[in-house]
């Protein structure tokens, strides 16, 4: 997705008027997809660096992760100081911003949202602002069109405490990221709010400008969905929603169907390594269904994660246990650990590995890495980008949403069906705008596809996947209201207290480890197994305990988090009867091995030294349950 500074596309004249503009402009860039607003972005911050504007002048403000790590690779691509330009989550931003006002370490504790409101307060706080803010000559920031709820009051209160340029771009278009705010009313006042304010706001100063060139598209099929953009973007009624969310779909409608994804040479240019290649659903739910019909043909792929996902890769667990007994490390000692893992990793790899741990936890000289510092920064989640990255080749499945801001040589875009009667005109919008992102991120090719009826959330009109109230997960259910026929697991649902073997179900966590290291890949199937007939603590309202199972060794046991929304799940319709628990859950696949965070005691107890750091899976999927009882097996 990225391309050396030699080679870089010449910029148009709208581009270069706003990479050139001096660093206290205040500018306002709204334009569609693929018109080049984040290219735009990173010629900007390289022209104010060269024009002697530091990490400590320049804030880079991003939504998520994916969109900071995105943005810096592209700035990487750059010659000279600009690769050095700091990035950062509006989340990472507030956090900094509380530690430097105050060193409380209780702000890991808190949510992403009480950070925000509290950096607001500090912001606006005179005595408790933090001087580095007075330094700041200019704000970037991309997607703003998300900005919304809190991150929006944030930004607000500090373009009104200080005086200083931006550069800010957006695509109302492209405004879905609704889940910050809850309440769908309150949503829609709030969606385009931003705009509205910061042109009240700086009347005087503000200098708006459009891109109106797609330099993405590169076929009229990639870019058939352009004619909607002012519909999409104005849409604000339910009937204006359906209207123009019907019109995309019959767009989708007249597109080539990819193919039969049982025949070879469909799926040989479905995984062609030459193009990148996303297939596109309009939620989780059908993405976890469709990724499932991929693993049953045997197509290799990765489910790309939400914005807050992240893991920890395995090497850093595998390089602490060759180190035994180790409190910190050294750069040579790094190295040669590293050079003894399994899948021979090459060394360049081994060198950026070592300054992402360094960065992570090293100390004051800046040459040791500091492994009681390691783990907490893990256990915290307070961990560079970069480290914590998805992988982003091969094929990709994603939801409409999490696809904003990418672009692919070809994508496939399953129908979303029609919209629910019951949404409300705020989710219908959100909707709409959905399904336009995912029409809009093709560079050559746009294709439909449909999976068969056994791995969609439909049948016949009757949603037997759908979101469990309360919960983050999907619901299998049947056509009588009283079944339960499985259940999406989430990236916490194995126990990181402990290593598996130690509790639960016991065997030798040292085996255990290895076998994580050396046999479980990405994409095998994982079983979950009850460990009692017990039927657990109902004041507790957990489910039994439950055993992961790969082939005949057990790489983990369910979380309580787990537990709990199985619990709810199962209980919620036979609420005054004590519920039968699934004997196995299939149709589970590893996502990734991943390095977490335990208790140091339970570390030491099973014999992996003092760091309490191991390897644990992380399943992806939306299970399967198979009942005891006859007649209740799914
Ligand atoms: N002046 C240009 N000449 C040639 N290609 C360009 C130019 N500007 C941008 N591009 C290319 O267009 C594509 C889209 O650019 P970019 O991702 O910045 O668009 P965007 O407006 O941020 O898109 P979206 O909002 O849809 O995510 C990229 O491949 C980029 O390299």
């Amino acid at each position: 997705m990225t391309a050396s500074r030699a080679s870089a596309p010449a910029l148009t004249d709208v581009q270069r008027r706003i990479v050139e503009e001096p660093a206290e402009r205040k500018a306002l860039v709204t334009a569609g997809a693929g018109t080049g607003k984040t290219f735009t972005l990173v010629r900007r911050i390289e022209y104010l660096v060269s024009e002697g504007l530091t990490g400590g002048d320049l804030i880079v403000l991003t939504f998520s992760r994916a969109a900071s790590v995105e943005l810096r690779e592209r700035l990487r691509s750059l010659s000279g100081r600009s690769r050095h330009v700091r990035v950062t989550t509006f989340d990472a931003w507030a956090l900094g911003l509380l530690r430097e006002a105050a060193n409380d370490e209780t702000w890991y504790a808190r949510s992403f949202d009480e950070r925000i409101r509290a950096a607001t307060r500090v912001i606006e706080d005179e005595m408790r602002a933090p001087e580095s803010l007075d330094a700041v000559r200019h704000v970037v920031i991309d997607e703003v069109q998300d900005l919304v709820g809190d991150r929006r009051q944030l930004v607000d209160t500090f373009l009104d405490a200080y005086e200083c340029g931006f550069t800010i771009v957006g695509d109302p278009a492209q405004a879905i990221y609704g889940f910050q705010v809850q309440d769908p009313e309150k949503r829609a006042c709030d969606t385009g709010r931003f705009f509205s304010r910061l042109r009240e706001r700086f009347s005087d100063e503000l200098e708006e400008f459009a891109l109106d060139e797609n330099f993405r598209a590169a076929s009229d099929d990639a870019a058939c969905a352009r004619p909607y953009e002012a519909a999409v973007r104005a849409c604000s009624t339910r009937a204006e929603a359906d209207a123009v969310h019907e019109q995309l779909r019959m767009e989708l409608a007249s597109k080539l169907e990819f193919g039969d994804l049982r025949v070879r040479h469909v799926r040989a240019s479905l995984c062609d390594t030459k193009l990148t290649t996303a297939i596109l659903c309009a939620t989780n739910g059908d993405a976890l269904l469709l990724s499932r019909w991929l693993a049953d043909l045997g197509i290799d792929h990765r489910v790309r994660g939400g914005t807050d996902d992240h893991s920890v890769p395995s090497w850093v667990a595998q390089v602490v246990s060759r180190l035994p007994g180790a409190l910190s490390i050294s750069r040579d000692r790094f190295i040669e650990a590293w050079q003894s893992l399994p899948h021979t990793p090459d060394l360049d790899h081994g060198r950026n590995a070592w300054q992402l741990l360094l960065r992570t936890a090293g100390d004051r000289s800046g040459h040791v890495v500091k492994l009681g510092r390691l783990h907490e920064a893990i256990a915290r989640g307070h961990l560079p980008d970069s480290l914590v990255a998805q992988q982003e080749d091969g094929l990709i499945v994603s939801t409409f949403h999490r696809a904003k801001g990418l672009e692919f040589d070809q994508v496939l875009v399953v129908d979303p069906g029609s919209l629910d009667d019951e949404q409300v005109a705020a989710d219908r919008c959100d909707a709409a705008r959905a399904l336009y992102v995912a029409m809009t991120r093709a560079r050559h090719d746009l294709y439909r596809l449909q999976p068969p009826d056994a791995y969609a959330t439909r049948h016949r009109g009757f949603r037997l996947v759908r979101k469990v109230k309360g919960t983050q997960r999907w619901g299998r259910y049947g056509y009588k209201p009283s079944q339960r026929l499985g259940l999406s697991f989430l990236g916490e649902d194995v126990h990181g207290d402990h290593p598996a073997g130690l509790e639960q179900i016991t065997c030798d966590p040292g085996k255990v480890q290895e076998y994580l290291a050396h046999k479980v890949r990405p994409g095998d199937e994982a079983v979950w197994t009850r460990l009692n007939d017990v039927p657990v603590a109902h004041e507790k309202r957990m489910a039994p305990g439950y055993a992961i199972m790969h082939g005949e060794q057990i790489v983990g046991v369910a979380s309580d988090v787990f537990r709990r929304d199985l619990y709810r799940f199962v209980q919620q319709w036979k609420s005054h009867q004590p519920a039968s628990w699934p004997r196995h859950v299939t149709g589970t696949r590893v996502d990734l091995v991943e390095t977490v965070a335990g208790e140091d005691a339970a570390a030491v107890r099973a014999g992996l030294g003092p760091c309490g750091l191991w390897l644990a899976p992380r399943l992806i999927g939306i299970g399967r349950f198979h009942y005891d009882r006859k007649g209740e097996d799914a």
